[in-house]
C-alpha cells in the first residue's frame, strides 16, 4: 500500500535510444526521489506509444489497477531523413496534451524533440538542462495544483 501522503507517479519511458533513455530516467528518478514521491516505471518502444500507455493505465485505474497521482512521459525524438520525425513529435505531444486536458492529468512531458544527438545529450541528466528532472518536477507541481484546486 503506497503512502497516501506521498505522490505516486507513473513514469512511461520510450527506449528508442537506450543510452539517452537511461539519462532521462536518471534525471526523473532523482527529482522524484528528492521529493519523496513513489513511482512505477513502464517502458514502450517509442514516443508514439507513450500516450496509449498512459491511456491504458487510466483504464486500469477504473478496473482496480494502481491509482496514480501523476504521470511523467520520457522520450527522445531525433530528426532523420523523412517526415516521420514530424509525425512522431507532433502526434505524441498532441496526444499527451489531449489526454492531460480531457482527463485533468498531472502530467510532465519529457519527450525531447531535437535535430541531432548533440542537442539530445545537452538536454539529459548529464547536462545542466536535465529535461527528465524538469518533467518530473512539472508533474509534481501539477499534482499539488490539482489538490489545491480540489481535483
Ligand atoms: N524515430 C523515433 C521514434 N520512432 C518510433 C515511433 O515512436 C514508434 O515507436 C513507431 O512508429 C512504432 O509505432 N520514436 C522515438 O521515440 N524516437 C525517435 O527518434
Ligand atoms: C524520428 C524518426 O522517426 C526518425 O528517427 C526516423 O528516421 P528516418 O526519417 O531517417 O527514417
Amino acid at each position: 500500500m503506497s503512502d497516501p501522503s506521498r505522490p505516486h507517479i507513473l513514469i512511461v519511458e520510450a527506449r528508442f535510444y537506450d543510452d539517452m533513455a537511461d539519462a532521462l530516467l536518471d534525471g526523473a528518478k532523482a527529482a522524484l526521489d528528492e521529493a519523496g514521491a513513489t513511482y512505477d516505471i513502464v517502458t514502450v518502444p517509442g514516443a508514439l506509444e507513450i500516450p496509449p500507455a498512459i491511456s491504458m493505465a487510466l483504464d486500469g485505474q477504473e478496473n482496480g489497477g494502481t491509482r496514480y497521482d501523476g504521470f511523467v512521459a520520457l522520450g527522445m525524438v531525433i530528426r532523420g531523413e523523412t517526415y516521420h520525425f514530424d509525425i512522431v513529435s507532433n502526434e505524441s505531444s498532441r496526444a499527451l496534451m489531449d489526454l492531460a486536458v480531457s482527463e485533468s492529468l498531472a502530467l510532465g512531458n519529457g519527450i525531447m524533440t531535437v535535430e541531432n544527438e548533440e542537442q539530445a545529450w545537452a538536454r539529459v541528466k548529464r547536462s545542466e538542462k536535465d529535461k527528465g528532472g524538469f518533467a518530473a518536477r512539472a508533474a509534481l507541481t501539477m499534482i499539488a495544483l490539482k489538490k489545491k484546486l480540489g481535483g
